[in-house]
């Protein structure tokens, strides 16, 4: 096979709807049209990204792990539901063939202009390098209307790894909004990032005493390209991205993930994974005028066996 087509419930799938397994050298994808959300990225058997245990999966809201595609919002900067629509919306795959990936597409229809009114094609491109060792993924914006409308987002991958003992290099120098403490701007001296060494919740937000660990960035006009490595300095995935103008690295940690926003984050799960999100953030919002077009994509080599 190099991609099946799978509906709702088949092979005991316990997904919300539709969805696609897509093989191609050593990789492995299996993407839902519902969010057009890859729930799982294997390259030799072994599983990339992550999924909480916890996560809803009956299509009820969004999932938790993999690839969400947070669109026309980032997170919660604007007026819509955390990170938007698309990764509750039902997706149309267009093509699907092994050299030219899997092709998804989401139009306006009736429930989205009720949230946000504006007609516009969102087009995801889910593609594996001829060994498989490689992701690409591409989001396409096109303004469907004539008047301009503004929009923010993110890809927000789950990358599965020792989320304690990585290090992600490529952020150094970089200024970024510290969620975890009043937004505050900073700048990262280092070079190299590690998860629970550099980062707390301030006791100001959380309410409690500081929490070390919890990790929610957004790096502001990056140039995009990083390398997750291992304690022993080997690199597991370099990452990059093009159109995306900030990245978002993300761990919650503990204490949070229980809260209310977290009912759906395995306790572990921390402990698991790290997210590096190509991110349009508040300040960095893209415009589009009628008829015109924005491309943003995220490229995840493998690098460990
Ligand atoms: O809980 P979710 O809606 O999936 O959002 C998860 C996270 O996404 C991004 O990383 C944001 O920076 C975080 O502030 C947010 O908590």
């Amino acid at each position: 096979m190099a991609i099946e087509k799978k509906k709702k419930g088949e092979d005991g799938d316990n997904g919300p709807g539709e969805y696609l397994l897509y093989e191609r050298g050593t990789g492995r994808v299996k993407i839902y049209t519902y969010g057009a959300h890859i729930t799982s990225f294997k390259v030799g058997g072994v599983e990339r990204t992550w999924m909480s245990s916890l996560s809803t999966m009956d299509g009820s809201g969004p999932m938790r792990g993999g690839v969400p595609i947070a669109f026309p919002q980032f997170a919660d900067e604007g007026p819509l539901k955390l990170h938007g629509f698309a990764r509750e919306s039902i997706w149309t795959v267009k093509e699907s063939t092994e050299e030219e990936g899997i092709v998804m597409e989401l139009k306006d229809n009736q429930t989205t202009r009720e949230i946000w009114d504006f007609p516009f094609t969102l087009t995801y491109t889910v593609k594996l390098g001829e060994k498989g060792d490689e992701l690409n993924l591409e989001l396409k914006v096109v303004n469907e209307g004539e008047a301009e409308f503004t929009f923010g987002g993110c890809l927000h991958t789950y990358f599965g790894c020792e989320a304690l003992s990585v290090n992600v290099s490529g952020l150094g120098g970089m200024d970024y909004i510290d969620k975890c403490d009043s937004r505050k701007v900073k700048k990262q001296e280092n070079e190299s990032f590690t998860v629970p060494m550099e980062s707390h919740r301030s006791a100001e937000d959380s309410g409690k005493a500081p929490e070390l660990g919890f990790v929610d960035r957004v790096y502001l006009n990056v140039p995009g390209s990083y390398t997750v490595s291992d304690a022993s300095g080997s690199p597991i995935y370099c990452i990059s991205h093009t159109g995306f103008p900030d990245t978002t690295v993300y761990n919650p940690f503990t204490g949070d993930k229980q809260g209310p926003g977290f009912p759906d984050f395995d306790d572990d799960g921390y402990l698991k994974i790290i997210c590096i999100e190509p991110t349009i953030g508040e300040d960095n919002r893209v415009k589009l005028g009628g008829g015109e077009q924005w491309v943003g994509g995220q490229r995840i080599k493998v690098v460990s066996k």
